[in-house]
């Protein structure tokens, strides 16, 4: 059917026709204001347990481009911070924006970055399958990641040196022995709160945990993104994949909570 999308006709005002939970109580993004976070002196580091991970595949689903891991065992997990037990290691991927434009989910203080990476976990423990987990109010974590430009990042090559494999929606190739561990900032202190995907179906199912500290990606690098296409191989109409973010919704009733 009318699939969702970024443009003008299918893009976030509109995916509410099709996903009404798009004006419920707790979606994602929001704009994350420092100074109204309550810091929360019970919420502990979060640990990223990733030396065992075992990445698969690098794809182009049409919206972004997602590195998958191996989840058939909890050889890497996220615990700790505002998490009960370990979410599993999922997959990653990335929004950005035009040149020049800002392009990440969250913003700060309404500052946004130039793109943000996702790295989606689920709660293994408590549900059999990820999409069961991906339905439920706790079945998610998401890390996110701001990415702000400057010199080029020493591992993120890895990354763009495979897009052209996944130039069209739809493709997909190998992508073994990625540890995204590599993309991490020095510091893991997080603002926390409840929320949603940030993509059709928007379940509200998603613990955020986002980075305080950016990673530094050039813009050369982060160009190579754009390279990338909304469109499958065979379509004629070619669109740049570029801008598929959500703007901040109504934070509503939520706290933000920030680690020590
Ligand atoms: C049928 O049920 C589902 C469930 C989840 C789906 C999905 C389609 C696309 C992405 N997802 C996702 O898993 C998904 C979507 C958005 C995000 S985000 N951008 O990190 O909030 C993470 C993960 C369909
Ligand atoms: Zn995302």
């Amino acid at each position: 059917g009318h699939h969702w999308g970024y443009g003008k006709e299918d893009g976030p005002s509109a995916w509410h026709r099709q996903y009404p939970v798009a004006k419920g109580n707790r979606q994602s993004p929001i704009d994350i204001i420092p100074n109204e976070a309550r810091r929360d002196s019970t919420l502990g580091p979060i640990f990223l347990k990733y030396d065992q991970c075992r990445s698969l595949n690098i794809a182009n689903n049409g919206h972004s481009v997602v590195v998958e891991f191996d989840d058939s065992d909890d050889r890497s997990v996220v615990l700790g911070g505002p998490l009960d037990n370990p979410y599993r290691l999922k997959q990653f991927h990335f929004h950005w924006g035009g040149k020049g434009c800002e392009g990440s989910e969250h913003t700060v203080a309404g500052v946004g970055y130039a793109s943000e990476l996702h790295v989606v976990h689920w709660n293994a423990v408590k549900y059999k399958t990820y999409n069961d987990a991906a339905a439920a109010p706790d079945g998610l974590a998401v890390l996110g990641i701001f990415l702000e430009l400057g010199d080029d990042h020493r591992w993120l090559h890895m990354i763009t040196d495979a897009l052209y494999m996944v130039k069209f929606k739809g493709s997909a190739t190998d992508f073994k022995g990625f540890n995204p561990k590599c993309l991490l900032p020095s510091s893991l202190h997080y603002w926390t709160y409840l929320g949603s995907l940030t993509t059709p179906p928007l379940h509200e199912s998603v613990t955020w945990i986002v980075l305080k500290e950016p990673i530094v990606v050039s813009e050369k690098q982060l160009g190579m993104f754009r390279m990338l296409q909304f469109n499958g191989e065979e379509e004629d109409q070619r669109m740049r994949m570029e801008n598929n973010f959500r703007p901040p919704q109504n934070l509503k009733e939520r706290i933000v909570r920030s680690s020590n």
